[in-house]
């Protein structure tokens, strides 16, 4: 196929993609004479803010499976098209950082909403910082402000309605945390309570790029060249060239070697781990949904007070979800004490009463060690173990002794619930996201994107991986488990992985 034809293919699938969009919009609209628009980018929708019902319509269809397959479709085609028009230019990742950490998203929702002058915003940012670190006045100003929102407009990530005067658009509102500015001076490390933890999200992948030294980890020579002489060097942990060799980019660019867990666990990483547990209920919303764990596993045939063990599930954001829905389904969310700790009271009312009435609780337990039963009387095994973005945290072996301490601990009935994306290749296999005759990758390209640099992050973090689906059944099969069902979210790689003992 020559370049035009392929682009011309492209261009063909994006409009089709486009049509099924607004086939969709039209014949869901309330009245026909007045057809439902596609939210528009320039109108921030902030999470806790009330919308008119059509609005909320046209909100609800974005998330419609067949709306999803075409944007799916779109963003993979609109990647593939830029990226053979032009060169690839640089990352966001600084600016996107500091306006999440400088409140910007809720200074410019506090403000008026056609958009605010940067000296109005620069006022604002330095009003909300601590006044015993207070920002350099001659280092922070209202003109280096104003270039980082620039490139952010530049990118679609905010608008700059007229020269230096700057508004949140759809992308910018999806980070709000919905807190006043009240909150967020009184209370700043409290900003991610009770949110969709997209903003605590966002403020962990900017801030945990430990991947980007991925060079000077895996070629020795690029990491004398660059390295400091003082780089201090322990006995025994030299590597080929002199200098000390980590096992994790994560532990080169820290000089630690402790694993991310155990460094998250550090007394003066308190803001960081709490963030980092809300992060995890943000990544339901760009990991398929919070909703598809409802779907993955036939929840309504388990008998009632069956329980479920979300394993290392953190704050217990997707076995909250399911017990949220199954009033039957007892749910006990193990983790590390300093997690467990903090776990109940980061919830808010929506789930109070679940909590309050301990159908579910929280227990101290590293998973690398031998399960316990629930009770001295109740050795029964559980129904259902759930470990939602746990093994993609681990190498194979470490995923192995967490699964064999799982598979000791089940009955022939128990169910394991894997909460994983299952990545594919780049080319023709045998599965694909897209149909035959597509000019589309058919892991769908850049629209999956995010989980082939969620694998990078994890090799650079934890020595870990995102798994293909061969590679997950080997792994399961060595530990005792079987495959039983895979359930993809609609147009991704996230999948629900349902495995028994064999
Ligand atoms: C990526 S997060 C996933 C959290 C949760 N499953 C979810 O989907 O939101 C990994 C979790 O594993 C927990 N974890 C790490 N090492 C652990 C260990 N040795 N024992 C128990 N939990 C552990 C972390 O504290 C963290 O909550």
């Amino acid at each position: 196929m020559t370049t035009f034809a392929t682009l011309r293919a492209l261009h063909t699938c994006i409009g089709s993609a486009l049509s099924d969009l607004e086939r969709l919009y039209k014949e869901r609209s309330p009245s026909p004479s007045s057809p439902l628009d596609y939210p528009s980018l320039d109108v921030p929708h902030y999470p806790n803010s009330a919308i008119s019902p059509t609005d909320e319509l046209a909100e609800k269809l974005v998330n419609d499976r067949s709306a999803v397959v075409a944007i799916g479709y779109i963003v993979a085609a609109c990647g593939q098209m830029s990226a053979i028009v032009k060169r690839p230019g640089g990352h966001l990742q600084a600016c996107m950082r500091f306006i999440e950490e400088a409140h910007i998203v809720e200074i410019l929702r506090d403000g008026n909403p056609q958009g605010m002058h940067v000296n109005d915003i620069h006022r604002a940012v330095v009003a909300l910082r601590p006044s015993s670190a207070a920002p350099d006045l001659a280092v922070l100003t209202p003109e280096r402000l104003g270039h980082i929102l620039r490139v952010l407009a530049t990118a679609h990530w905010l608008r700059e309605v007229s020269p230096d005067v700057f508004a949140n658009n759809r992308r910018s509102a999806v980070i709000d945390t919905g807190k006043t500015l009240e909150q967020l001076r009184a209370q700043p490390e409290k900003k991610y309570a009770d949110t969709n933890g997209l903003a605590a999200l966002l403020g962990h992948v900017c801030e945990a790029s430990f991947f980007l030294e991925m060079t000077e980890w895996l070629l020795p020579d690029v990491h004398a060249r660059n390295a400091s002489p003082a780089t201090p060097c322990p006995s025994g942990t030299e590597g080929p060239t002199g200098l000390r060799s980590y096992s994790t980019v994560f532990g080169l660019d820290l000089n630690t070697d402790l694993n991310f867990f155990e460094w998250l666990d550090l007394p003066e990483n308190t803001f960081r781990r709490e963030r980092f547990a809300h992060a995890m209920t943000g990544s339901s919303y760009t990991e398929g949904t919070l909703q598809d764990i409802l779907q993955a596993f036939p929840w309504d045939n388990l008998p009632a007070g069956s329980v479920l063990v979300d394993v290392g599930g953190g704050i217990g954001t997707a076995s909250l979800t399911v017990a949220h829905m199954h009033p039957d389904i007892r749910v006990v969310v193990e983790d590390r004490a300093p997690v467990v700790d903090k776990a109940p009271a980061e919830w808010g009312g929506e789930y109070a009463h679940i909590i309050d009435s301990g159908r579910v609780s929280w227990r101290v337990r590293d998973f690398l060690t031998p399960w316990k039963p629930l009770s001295e009387s109740n050795e029964q095994a559980p129904d259902v173990f759930l470990l939602r973005m746990i093994l993609h945290d681990w190498p194979d072996d470490v995923c192995r002794t967490i699964l064999h301490q799982l598979r000791n601990a089940a009955s022939s009935e128990t169910r394991l619930v894997i909460g994983d994306a299952l990545l594919l290749p780049a080319c023709k296999d045998k599965e694909s996201l897209v149909p035959e005759d597509s000019p589309l990758l058919p892991n769908l390209g850049m629209a999956s994107l995010q989980s082939y640099l969620i694998d990078i992050m994890m090799m650079g973090n934890l020595a870990s991986k995102e798994r293909t689906v061969s590679e997950m059944e080997v792994l399961l099969y060595s530990a005792g488990w079987k495959i039983s069902n895979i359930k993809r979210s609609t147009g991704s790689l996230w999948a629900y992985t349902i495995a028994a003992p064999i």
